[in-house]
């Protein structure tokens, strides 16, 4: 899967460099070939300059009989145009195994509606490569990237047939108008890489307005159609069947039909997720509350008298605090090159198994302690900082998180609702507390947001987020549901280690009091 991390995406450019590499061979040999066949042209052309008073001479006789007896047809049948196509094709099917499947481009076309979604991001404004709210008079900018980066009327279509087929039509709509404004553009000017045609596109936006109940759009567009390919029998004989559609049902063309977003059932806090994705972890503070304060800890802890926490009380209940600067950027480094090779698509608790989810896209790899000192060394600073006890399986090995293309993990809780929840297998209870490292910045987007706390906080790199799941009686803490926003534009990685039950008896006590 290339698309469920950055990582991945990143090596999939390694992949199209060699493409480019192989592509330029190529046509470094076919130039040397078509300059070949201009020197035997202009050869043969400045012999023909004056030839009839030269066939007086022998040897020109001979060569002309020579010429069309086998040059030409050498050079006719030169088998090098074959053989360069042929050699460029092998090296292409060699790295075919390397090459992003179908499913890489859904999921891709996803993340992209998915951050149109999230952020409300404008259709229009997104195809020319910028980041702006589509509502909000007048457009504020989310975020505006080093480079510009537009999309063509192809790539549109595309993002539109992959919704189409999905029958989503609220998005297929969105980005099939947007293929054809655009391919109506270029009308007549045609890619050998497309796939897409103003045709095409026009075939599928009609049938979408038509599923999504617009006759009227679905008409015209069809209308559209048919003057380009006029001899469509189909879609002669969708116009008959809209034109009779209108023809019942007068007023279904003065009705505006409104789009709806499709439901997605896990998402019953939507509008809340939404929100504190939008705003980028910088929620208008609403009251300035004398319990959220920064200061140094070090707990009593030898290891932290020379370096105490920088700890930031982001919430008191559920109690969730930053710690700034908890790693370097040499550790994180360390802790990324560690887990690349080892990354593994996400899974998420379903039942008793574990399974991929469209709600959490990327891929992780856990790390003993043992892989490299340098994991055992945070270990030891972990525990200064939590109090807990982090050998397994007290706690689980650290995971590290490469989210991929618009990458998220929509709100859930870290521990386990259920008994049956596949945590239990470590027979040492359920996740009391989390720890969160960022190992990464981004340019925009990802941002970690309590949905039920209603606050998000940015992606601050080398910081580590703490909070307990559990209340002291053991009863999951419902206000910890939380999400990993989409990441708009960067790189995020991050590390969980998820503290058990077990182990933490007596660094935790328990207590009868539900609101601890
Ligand atoms: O990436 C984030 O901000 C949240 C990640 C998370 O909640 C998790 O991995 O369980
Ligand atoms: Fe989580």
């Amino acid at each position: 899967e290339t698309y469920t991390a950055m990582l991945s995406v990143h090596q999939a450019l390694a992949t199209e460099r060699d493409l480019l590499q192989h592509l330029h061979t190529y046509l470094e040999e076919e130039t040397s070939r078509l300059n070949d066949l201009q020197r035997f042209y202009k050869k043969v052309e400045a012999l023909h300059q004056g030839m009839g008073s030269t066939l007086v001479n022998p040897l020109s006789a001979f060569t002309l009989i020579k010429r069309l007896h086998s040059d030409w047809l050498n050079m006719i049948y030169s088998r090098e145009a074959s053989e360069n196509i042929q050699a460029l094709k092998s090296k292409y099917q060699r790295l075919e195994q390397n090459l992003p499947a179908f499913e890489d481009l859904e999921g891709a076309a996803r993340a992209l509606m998915r951050l149109q979604d999230v952020y409300a991001l404008s259709v229009k404004e997104l195809a020319e490569g910028k980041f702006q709210r589509v509502s909000a008079a007048p457009l504020s900018d989310i975020h505006s990237p080093r480079r510009d980066f537009s999309l063509s009327a192809d790539d549109c279509f595309h993002i539109g047939k992959v919704a189409y087929d999905m029958e989503d039509y609220y998005h297929s709509i969105l980005w099939l108008e947007e293929a054809t404004s655009l391919f109506r553009v270029s009308y007549g000017k045609w890619n050998t890489e497309d796939e897409g045609s103003l045709e095409d596109a026009l075939d599928h936006l009609a049938f979408s307005y038509f599923k999504a109940g617009n006759i009227s759009h679905a008409l015209s567009l069809s209308q559209e159609f048919l003057h380009y390919d006029p001899s469509n029998k189909r879609v002669a004989r969708n116009i008959v069947k809209y034109e009779k559609l209108l023809m019942a049902n007068p007023e279904a063309s003065e009705d505006e039909v409104t789009l709806q977003r499709p439901n997605v059932t896990h998402l019953e806090t939507r509008d809340t997720y939404e929100n504190l994705c939008q705003t980028l972890g910088a929620q208008p503070v609403q009251h300035q509350s004398p319990q959220l304060y920064c200061s140094y800890e070090t707990n009593g802890m030898a290891l932290l008298v020379l370096q105490p926490l920088k700890r930031e009380i982001i919430h008191q209940q559920p109690f969730i605090a930053l710690y700034h600067d908890f790693i370097s950027d040499t550790e994180a480094e360390t802790i990324k090159s560690l887990a690349a090779p080892r990354l593994q698509r996400s899974v998420v608790a379903s039942g008793e198994k574990q399974q991929k989810a469209d709600y959490r896209i990327s891929k992780s790899a856990w790390l003993k302690e043992t892989v490299d000192p340098a994991i055992a060394v945070l270990d030891r600073r972990i525990e200064a900082l939590s109090g807990l006890n982090t050998r397994p399986p007290y706690a689980e090995y650290l995971q590290v998180v490469n989210y991929g293309l618009g990458g998220h993990y929509e709100p859930h809780f870290d521990h386990a609702t259920s008994r049956k929840s596949p945590l239990y297998r470590m027979k040492s209870g359920n996740r009391i507390a989390t720890l969160m490292l960022y190992l990464t910045s981004v340019e925009a987007g990802g941002s970690t947001a309590f949905i039920y706390a209603n606050f998000s906080i940015p992606v601050v790199k080398n910081a580590a987020l703490f909070w307990w799941n559990l209340h002291r009686n053991g009863e999951g803490n419902e206000d910890t549901l939380h999400a990993g926003c989409p990441v708009l534009l960067g790189d995020k990685w991050v590390a969980n280690k998820w503290f058990h039950e077990h182990g933490q008896e007596f660094r935790r006590p328990c207590s009868i009091n539900p609101e601890e």
